[in-house]
C-alpha cells in the first residue's frame, strides 16, 4: 500500500507514485523522486524501502555530463535517490534514518504531475514509452523553446498583471523547468510579474489567489517542532533560505502570513538570475499573527488570526529557527531575512550574523545596489564620492542601510574616518530631518546620523538647507517627491541624481515621468519598481532600477561557491563594485546608472566571483582549493532550465 504524506499528498490527488517497495517498480523505469513514507515509517517503525533500486535506475537516467559541482547536484539530487552527491552523502541511507521521506519511482501519470521533471508535451517519443506515458499525452512532440513561445504568448493576453502572476505560479507548480526558461529569456517583461510590483499586490490578496501552498509556513503553533517542520520540507540540500515574518511587505506594511509571495519571488529570482538550483532553496514565512484588522477580517486570510507576538516570544520563536536550520542544513546554508520590520530586523541581523551565514536583504543588499548605482552616476555627474552630499527621504532598514555603506565607502576611499564621512549624509523621517537635538529619542540605527542642524519639520524645507545632490526615497510612502523637491533639486543640481526607492510602484516617492518633467529632463532617476521610457521634448529618457534584485542572486552564489561560513561588510563593497562596474558606455548615453537585467547571470557570475574572492581574503572561504578562474566556475555552476533525457 502507498501511504502519501505531506506535500506528496498535496501535490499528488490522484498520484501514481510508487514507493520502493511497491511491486511495479521493479518493471517501472521511472523517474526517481523523493516522496514520503508512511507515518509508521516516519516513527522509525519497520521501513522495507531499499536503496539497490534506485541506483538502477538513476544510473539509467544520470546526466550525461556527470558534472559535480556544487550546484548542478540538482540530477542526482532530484532525480536521484541513492546517489552519492557531492557532499558524499548517500541520500536513500540518510532518507532512512533522518527523515520520513522515501524515494520513490514517479512514472505515468505521476511523473507529469511532478513539477521537477514534468516536461509536459515535450517528452519525446522514447520518454512516453519508458515512463508509461503512451495515451497521457497528445501525439505531438515539441520543443521546450516551442513551449517558452506558447507561454509568453498565453501570458500576453492577459491584461492583468496579477492573472500574468498566477499563470507564472501556475506554471512553476506544474513544470519548473518551463517555469524557469520562460523567466530566464523573458526576464525584463517578466520581472515586474514576478517580482515588484505584482508580488505585492500578490501579497495582498494571496488568500484568495491561493491554490497550491509553496514554501514552509512556521507559525508560534510549531513551537517547539521547528526542527520536525524543516524535516517535512522534502528536499535535504538547501542553500539559501529567504525568510520573512511579513511584517513589512514592500512599502504596503503588515500582511502577515501573506507575505509568503516574497521569499517565494525573491527565490525564483535566486534560481533565475543567479543560478541557484531550485531544489536547493527553501522560501519560509514565520507567522506570528498579524496586526493588520483587514487581514484579521477577512475571511480568506490563510494565517493565524491573532495579533503579533512579540518580546520573548518572539525571541524564542526565531531562535529556535535558527538553530534547527543550523542543525538541519549545516553552517553553510544561507539565510536572507527579508521585509521583516525594522524593530526587529536590526537586531536579528545583530544577533545572527556572530553565528549564522545570516545577510538582510532590505538593510545590506539595498545598500550595495544603491552604492553601485551612486559610483556609477558619478561618471555622468562627475566627482568624488566624498565630494556629493545625500539626503534620504527615510531612515530605516534601506535608509540608514545605504547611508552606512556609501559612508563605508567614502571612509576608505579619502581614508577619513567614517564619523567624519557619515556627515556628508542626512536622513529624513516622518518626525523630519535627523538632527541632534532629536538624538536621545532616536532609535538606535538612527542615532549615527544625528548631526548638528536646526531641527526641520519636512522635506522641502530640508532640501533647499542641506542642498543635496543626491536625494533618495526609501519611505515606503509614495508621492512625497513633490514638484516643488524635484524642482528644487533641479534648481542647485546641473545633473540632481534622484532615487525612488519605495516599493511597489505605489509607494514610489515620484514617478519616472515626473522625475524627468519637472527636471526639465536632467535628473538622473532610477527607483525601485520599473517605470516605462518616457518621452521629454522629444528626447526618450529610460530608467533604471534600484533595485536589490541585481545583488542578492550573484551574492548569495558568490557565498556559496567559496562555502563562505559568514557575510562581512567588504563583501557587499565587492558586489557594489562589481555591479557598478557592469554599467556600459551605451548605458551611461541614455542616462542608465544600472545595466539592463537582460545581462543579469553574466553580472550574477561576476558579482559572485568578487564576493567569492573577498571570501577567500577575508579567511572565511571554506571551500578549497580556491578555483583559478571564479568567474567561469561560477557560471558553469549556474542551474540550467533546459530539459534533460529521461533515457
Ligand atoms: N529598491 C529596493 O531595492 C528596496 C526598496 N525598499 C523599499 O523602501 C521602503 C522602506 O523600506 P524600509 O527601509 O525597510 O522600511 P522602514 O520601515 O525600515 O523605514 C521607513 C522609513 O521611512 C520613514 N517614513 C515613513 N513615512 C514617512 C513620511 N511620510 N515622511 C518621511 N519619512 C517617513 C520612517 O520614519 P520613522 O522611522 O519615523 O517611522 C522610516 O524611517 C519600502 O517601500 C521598501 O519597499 C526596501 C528595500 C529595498
Ligand atoms: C526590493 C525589496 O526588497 C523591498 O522593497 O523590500
Ligand atoms: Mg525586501
Amino acid at each position: 500500500m502507498i501511504s502519501l504524506n505531506g506535500s506528496s499528498f498535496l501535490s499528488n490527488s490522484l498520484s501514481g507514485i510508487s514507493t520502493l517497495s511497491h511491486s511495479r517498480r521493479k518493471a517501472s523505469p521511472g523517474v526517481v523522486m523523493v516522496a514520503q513514507g508512511s507515518s509508521n515509517n516516519r516513527r522509525g517503525g519497520e521501513r522495507k524501502v531499499g536503496a539497490v533500486l534506485e541506483n538502477t535506475l538513476v544510473n539509467e537516467i544520470k546526466d550525461k555530463d556527470g558534472s559535480s559541482s556544487i550546484l548542478e547536484m540538482d540530477s542526482k539530487s532530484t532525480v536521484g535517490g541513492g546517489v552519492q552527491d557531492v557532499y558524499g552523502e548517500d541520500r536513500a541511507t540518510e532518507d532512512q534514518l533522518v527523515t520520513p521521506w522515501t524515494t520513490s519511482v514517479a512514472s505515468g501519470y505521476s511523473l507529469l504531475r511532478d513539477p521537477h521533471h514534468n516536461k509536459g508535451l515535450a517528452f519525446s517519443e522514447k520518454e512516453r514509452d519508458a515512463h508509461y506515458l503512451r495515451g497521457l499525452l497528445p501525439p505531438t512532440v515539441v520543443t521546450q523553446d516551442l513551449q517558452v513561445k506558447k507561454m509568453m504568448h498565453n501570458i500576453r493576453q492577459y491584461q492583468v498583471p496579477l492573472q500574468r502572476y498566477m499563470a507564472m505560479m501556475d506554471l512553476q507548480n506544474m513544470n519548473e523547468r518551463l517555469f524557469y526558461k520562460v523567466l530566464i529569456n523573458n526576464v525584463e517583461e517578466l520581472l515586474p510579474v514576478v517580482y515588484t510590483p505584482t508580488v505585492g499586490e500578490a501579497c495582498q490578496k494571496y488568500g484568495s489567489i491561493f491554490r497550491r501552498p509553496q514554501g514552509l509556513y512556521i507559525s508560534l503553533r510549531e513551537k517547539g517542532k521547528i526542527l520536525e517542520v524543516l524535516k517535512n520540507w522534502p528536499e535535504k540540500n538547501i542553500q539559501v533560505i529567504v525568510v520573512t515574518d511579513g511584517e513589512r511587505i514592500l512599502g504596503l506594511g503588515d500582511l502577515g502570513c501573506q507575505g509568503m509571495g516574497i521569499p517565494v519571488g525573491k527565490l525564483a529570482l535566486y534560481a533565475a538570475l543567479g543560478g541557484i538550483r531550485p531544489s536547493a532553496s527553501l522560501p519560509v514565512t514565520i507567522d506570528v499573527g498579524t496586526n493588520n484588522e483587514k487581514l484579521l477580517k477577512d475571511e480568506f486570510y490563510i494565517g493565524l488570526r491573532q495579533k503579533r507576538a512579540t518580546g520573548q516570544e518572539y525571541a524564542e520563536l526565531l531562535d529556535e529557527f535558527m538553530s534547527a536550520v543550523k542543525q538541519n542544513y549545516g553552517e553553510k546554508v544561507l539565510i536572507q531575512f527579508e521585509d521583516f520590520a525594522n524593530h526587529n530586523a536590526f537586531e536579528l541581523l545583530a544577533k545572527y550574523r556572530k553565528t549564522h551565514l545570516v545577510f538582510n536583504d532590505d538593510i545590506q543588499g539595498t545598500a550595495s545596489v544603491v552604492l553601485a548605482g551612486i559610483v556609477a552616476a558619478l561618471k555622468l555627474v562627475g566627482g568624488t564620492l566624498a565630494e556629493h552630499t545625500f539626503l534620504f527621504l527615510g531612515a530605516g532598514e534601506a535608509g540608514t542601510g545605504i547611508a552606512e555603506l556609501i559612508a563605508l565607502e567614502m571612509s576608505k576611499q579619502t581614508k577619513a574616518p567614517l564619523e567624519e564621512t557619515r556627515k556628508k549624509i542626512w536622513l529624513v523621517d516622518s518626525k523630519g530631518l535627523i538632527v541632534s537635538s532629536r538624538k536621545e529619542s532616536l532609535q538606535h540605527f538612527k542615532q549615527p546620523w544625528a548631526h548638528d542642524h536646526e531641527p526641520i519639520k519636512n522635506l522641502l524645507d530640508a532640501v533647499k538647507s542641506i542642498k543635496p545632490t543626491v536625494l533618495i526615497g526609501s519611505s515606503g510612502v509614495g508621492k512625497t517627491f513633490t514638484k516643488e523637491v524635484v524642482e528644487a533639486m533641479a534648481s542647485f543640481n546641473e545633473k540632481p541624481v534622484i532615487l525612488a526607492l519605495s516599493n511597489p510602484t505605489s509607494q514610489s516617492e515620484c514617478t519616472a515621468e515626473e522625475a524627468y518633467n519637472w527636471s526639465k529632463g536632467r535628473a538622473i532617476f532610477a527607483s525601485g519598481s520599473p517605470f516605462d521610457p518616457v518621452e521629454y521634448k522629444d528626447k526618450v529618457f529610460v530608467s533604471g532600477q534600484a533595485n536589490n534584485a541585481y545583488i542578492f542572486p550573484g551574492f548569495g552564489l558568490g557565498l556559496i561557491i567559496s562555502g563562505a561560513i559568514r557575510v562581512h561588510d567588504d563583501m557587499l563593497l565587492a558586489a557594489s563594485e562589481a555591479l557598478a562596474a557592469e554599467v556600459t558606455q551605451e548605458n551611461f548615453d541614455k542616462g542608465l546608472i544600472f545595466p539592463p537585467f537582460s545581462n543579469i547571470r553574466k553580472i550574477s557570475a561576476q558579482i559572485a566571483a568578487r564576493v567569492a574572492a573577498k571570501a577567500y581574503e577575508l579567511g572565511l572561504a571554506t571551500r578549497l582549493p580556491q578555483p583559478e578562474n571564479l568567474v567561469q566556475y561560477a557560471e558553469s555552476c549556474m542551474y540550467s532550465p533546459d530539459y534533460r533525457s529521461y533515457r
